[in-house]
């Protein structure tokens, strides 16, 4: 921890008022990941424009919107990858300043992301996969072949439990189906075991049975104490998660709430999910 900037937390700022989501810890001191007044800007265009939002420890949130509305950026800035020009965004309950953070030290201070496009071992089995991702070393392949602690086999065995692979453990990882590998590409986060999971577009390219059960197994991902923000197109699987949604449009917050009283707000008709 002594590469990670530690920084005073600034006073605690108080958001808007609950919603039918049950109240919401929006301070700085009591949130998990904070964004204020963020803007990001590509050549003149802001990509991001003052966007603030919080997650709270426990949390599970929907982020849908338009293409170009931000999302992306949004991660970018979380996770180090893009630095903003302007607004705070920090970790723990304001204890950590993202912005002055790499990638890696984000990594390590349990953000964690999954990318769109699954990137599994596909000549690794499905279990050495897990093996690689829970050694934190994905690419020291020779890592494989240490024999694990009784803790380590235990924790493979849950995460495959909860990723719906444990009959396919010794399987190809070329071999899975395209939901499945986006199932271990999960596991694979969780082995590293991140305080928050950022989740872009799951179920895209999944059939409805895969997309039903991606809902259930980041819902119980969620329940055993991660916070997870998940990008999201399919109104279905949003409406299967049950969480607070966040309409993003034009690198801003449009709408935040229940699906259903986000998509009942007329903006968000108008911009993203057409009449
Ligand atoms: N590196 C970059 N240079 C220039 N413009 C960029 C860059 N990255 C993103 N943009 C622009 O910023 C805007 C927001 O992009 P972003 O990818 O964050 O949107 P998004 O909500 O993730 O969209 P999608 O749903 O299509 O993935 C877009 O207009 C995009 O073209």
């Amino acid at each position: 921890m002594s590469d990670i900037d530690l920084l005073a937390a600034p006073e605690a700022v108080q958001n808007e008022p609950a919603d039918g989501l049950g109240a919401q810890k929006k301070t700085l001191t009591e949130a998990l990941l904070y964004l204020n007044d963020v803007t990001v800007t590509f050549d003149g265009f802001r990509a991001l424009n003052a966007l603030s939002f919080t997650v709270d420890p426990g949390e599970m949130r929907a982020v849908i919107g338009p293409n170009g509305a931000g999302k992306t950026t949004m991660m970018d800035v979380i996770t180090g990858k893009t630095r903003p020009d302007r607004g705070d965004a920090y970790f723990n309950g304001g204890t950590t300043d993202l912005t002055r953070l790499d990638e890696t030290q984000i990594v390590t201070l349990g953000i964690g992301r999954k990318f769109q496009k699954p990137t599994v071992f596909e000549s690794h089995t499905v279990l050495d996969n897990l093996r690689l991702a829970l050694k934190g070393q994905r690419r020291a392949l020779p890592n494989i072949f240490r024999r694990e602690t009784g803790a380590e086999r235990d924790r493979i065995d849950e995460i495959f439990e909860t990723i719906r692979l444990t009959e396919h453990r010794e399987r190809l990882g070329g071999a899975l189906s395209h939901g499945q590998k986006q199932w271990l590409e999960i596991g694979m986060l969780l082995a590293q075991d991140p305080k928050l999971l950022l989740v872009d577009e799951p179920v895209a390219g999944m059939t409805d049975a895969e997309t039903a059960q991606t809902a259930e197994l980041l819902r119980e991902i969620n329940a055993s104490g991660h916070s997870v923000v998940v990008v999201e197109h399919d109104m279905t699987f949003v409406r299967d998660l049950g969480v607070r949604v966040m309409c993003l449009h034009e690198g801003s917050v449009l709408a935040e709430g229940t699906l259903d009283q986000v998509s009942a707000n007329e903006r968000v008709i108008e911009v993203y999910l057409g009449r």
